[in-house]
């Protein structure tokens, strides 16, 4: 079947979308009860220069103006035959346009055709919370160990404090527990850092190694607990007798072990690694336990872990007495507040609110309370500016690659990264991108992908990675000037990545919270960074989604992305023939971006393996976006996915019939999603399943199963330490 006639997905077998959610892409020019700033409202704007028609089988039908035929020149493209009605001249064969003669003629349906049309987005006058990240303020005035001020200026080469540090510190410093929110890149590792090693360094009783942990540090992501390890190591210079480690999954068990026999004595660590160690090796104490630090709080929280915190707060709390406790997130989410009250005592709450905060008055205080801590709306870095861009699916691939493209070969240097929703969608993206755009240089090779001597250099990251390499990959993308980095939320959260100039979210978050730590990978500690949402038409209201967490997204156009191709002339229209083009002719961009999706469709149709790589891709798509949360099924629902489009965006050329796990059974019939196991077909299976992803991007590497990732389904009620003990 042709991509262009592909299915709509029936499933109405799964669980159905919010009532309100009838109208499939007419829901996105529905005005919100009480949203009257963001409404794509009735105004809609047709693709421009795109000819346009209603798409045929699509099970919700559009109010749309008649469908058009396509012009000509799209009717060429239609056939795949760029040369048929406007043959290159004779004598002016370059070798580029044999190049392009030679290429195989593939029926390529019509990227510009039968798509939905792309509501307007309106944008609003949403007031985005900022804060200011730096203050005047020197590390010396804070009661510091002169050693630890010079390490802090010498080493760190930090002059004066943000505004995080500068409310944190002197809290921690008093032996206070507390709650931190400030902003993605504004400081908060040594918020909590600086104090930290203060008062370890300034113990009675000189800390031996054999002691074993005096502070433990939790963090969600291996690559966090190694970028984490390196920056207290950095402090403690000057404090050569306290000794850092790190856990994190990717290490052998026994080496681990025998790490933690020698002693650590600040131990940073993802949760699911402790809890092997406390549960199956009993090797560590927490006898002189005196911190407790989780960063990241409210992700260590998500999916799974609560019962991983709970276990690790019971083991601390049966060993340990009395200790300060720390949670820090850019954004605080009510699963925090829960975790507050059975982890934190008498706390201080600090959010960074403006530049005339001072806590000295009552209001300003209730303004840091931790219910208006989650209900305030999450801050965003000043110059950080927020794009979103509606694309069709069928045309997501060609948009992605001409805007890598656009921004990475022919604008200044740029580093990027770009998130995707699965493993697999991240290792199919970059191989095709790879092969694709670099002109195929060495893509085969199946493990290590190559450096191309260019600033197209393409790097992945991701939970299904071995350890060395997911460390590898980091330490790669930490150190380059420019690449891109291809990746899973694994990557969303802490990472401290310098000089990355564009964030791509390919695949919409789970939640606007998820939104804020990705595009917190750019715009670090006062930095100018830009991000881009893509979106599919379908999509739109999730801007408002958004804007009701006073997050304010501007809109970018398609078309203007897709303009960068006219730069890259191996995409050049065969009609076009050696023709200067003189700015950009809509018509041409439309056939160089049908030549790209041809070259992308060649590729993976080049071998079974491709198609079935391809497939698999598809596939892993498709579950992931089942799992969108209740609050956001209304916008992303399976039923509102066109199975032949979306097919095309993995360079497929026909809607695929024989998913395993199915999606999609048979053309026409229903379709259901099979779990891979029996025991998970309950109506939680959505839920599983995205706690399954979470779990293998999360995971310590060694522990896995679906008992681990059940929601613990009584929480600890706020006060109730009955689950701790
Ligand atoms: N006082 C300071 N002056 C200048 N740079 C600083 C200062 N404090 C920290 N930085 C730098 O700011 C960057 C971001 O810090 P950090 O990673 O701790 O941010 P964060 O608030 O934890 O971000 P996220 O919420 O994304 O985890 C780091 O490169 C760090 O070295």
């Amino acid at each position: 079947m042709e991509a262009d006639e592909g299915l709509i997905l029936n499933v109405s077998s799964l669980p159905s979308p919010e009532s309100h959610h009838s109208a499939g892409h007419k829901r996105c020019r529905k005005p919100l009860p009480g949203k009257d700033k963001w409404q794509p409202k009735a105004l809609k704007r047709k693709l421009q220069w795109a000819d346009e028609g209603a798409p045929s089988k699509q099970k919700h039908k559009l109010s749309v103006s008649p469908i058009k035929k396509c012009t000509k020149e799209a009717n060429i493209c239609v056939k795949g035959n760029l040369s048929s009605k406007s043959p290159p001249k004779k004598h002016s064969v370059d070798r580029q346009n044999e190049s392009l003669s030679s290429r195989p003629f593939i029926k390529t349906s019509c990227l510009f055709k039968n798509n939905p049309e792309i509501p307007e987005i309106r944008r609003g006058g949403v007031k985005q919370v900022q804060e200011k990240v730096f203050t005047s303020d020197s590390f010396s005035q804070l009661d510091l160990h002169p050693h630890l001020v010079s390490t802090i200026t010498t080493v760190l080469k930090l002059s004066s404090m943000t505004s995080v540090q500068k409310q944190t510190i002197p809290v921690l410093l008093k032996g206070k527990d507390a709650l931190v929110r400030s902003q993605t890149g504004s400081g908060k590792t040594l918020a909590y850092g600086i104090p930290l090693v203060q008062s370890l360094q300034g113990m009675k009783s000189k800390i031996q190694r054999s002691d074993g942990p005096y502070a433990l540090i939790l963090v969600p992501t291996r690559e966090l607990a190694l970028q984490s390890f390196d920056t207290v190591q950095k402090l403690l210079k000057p404090f050569t007798w306290i000794v850092p480690g790190v856990l994190m999954g990717g290490e052998k068990r026994k080496s681990e072990k025998a790490r933690l026999r020698k002693g650590i004595n600040i131990l940073i660590s993802t949760p699911g690694r402790l809890i092997d160690h406390i549960k199956s090796t009993k090797c560590i104490h927490f006898r002189r336990i005196q911190w407790l630090i989780m960063d990241e709080a409210d992700r260590i929280l998500d999916m799974g872990f609560e019962k991983d915190v709970t276990v690790i707060l019971n083991a601390l709390n049966a060993e340990s007495e009395r200790r300060q406790n720390v949670l820090l997130s850019a954004t605080l989410t009510e699963g925090v507040t829960r975790l507050a009250d059975i982890s934190l005592h008498d706390p201080v709450s600090i959010a960074i609110v403006d530049e005339t905060w001072d806590r000295t008055t009552p209001e300003q205080e209730a303004m840091c309370s931790p219910a208006r801590m989650v209900e305030e709306g999450f801050a965003i870095p000043e110059k950080l500016k927020q794009h979103v861009v509606l694309v069709p699916s069928k045309l997501r691939l060609v948009t992605l690659a001409a805007f890598i493209l656009g921004k990475c070969k022919f604008e200044k240097r740029h580093k990027m990264i770009v998130f995707f929703s699965s493993c697999e969608q991240v290792e199919f993206h970059c191989k095709l991108l790879l092969k694709i755009l670099l002109g195929g240089r060495k893509a085969e090779e199946p493990e290590r992908l190559p450096l191309p001597p260019s600033h197209l250099k393409f790097l992945r990251l991701h939970g299904n990675m071995e350890q060395e390499e997911r460390t590898a990959v980091f330490q790669e993308f930490l150190q380059c000037k420019t690449g891109i980095l291809l990746c899973t939320d694994v990557a969303a959260r802490g990472l401290d990545l310098p000089q990355v100039t564009w964030i791509v979210q390919y695949n919409a978050p789970a939640s606007p919270a998820e939104y804020v730590h990705r595009i917190g990978r750019t715009a670090r500690i006062g930095c100018h960074g830009n991000s881009l949402l893509v979106l599919t038409p379908s999509e739109a209201e999730y801007v408002n989604s958004l804007a009701s967490h006073k997050i304010n997204v501007s809109e970018m156009k398609m078309e203007d992305i897709l303009s960068s191709l006219m730069k890259d002339d191996r995409f050049k229209g065969r009609q076009w023939g050696n023709k200067k083009s003189r700015g950009v002719n809509p018509q041409e961009v439309r056939e160089r971006a049908t030549v790209l999706q041809t070259e992308f469709e060649n590729y993976v149709h080049s071998s079974e393996g491709t198609v079935r790589w391809a497939k698999k891709a598809l596939q892993s798509f498709l579950r992931s976006y089942t799992t969108y949360p209740k609050t956001l099924k209304h916008i992303f629902h399976i039923k509102s996915l066109h199975l032949g489009h979306v097919a095309k965006s993995f360079g497929l050329r026909d809607a695929p019939q024989n998913l395993s796990t199915s999606m999609a059974a048979s053309p026409g019939k229903k379709t259901k999603l099979k779990p891979k196991r029996p025991d998970l077909r309950r109506k939680t299976q959505g839920k599983r399943c995205l706690a399954e992803i979470l779990r293998s991007e999360y995971s310590s590497g060694m522990d896995s199963g679906v008992s681990k990732v059940k929601r613990k389904k009584k929480h600890g009620k706020p006060g109730n330490q009955k689950m701790l003990t």
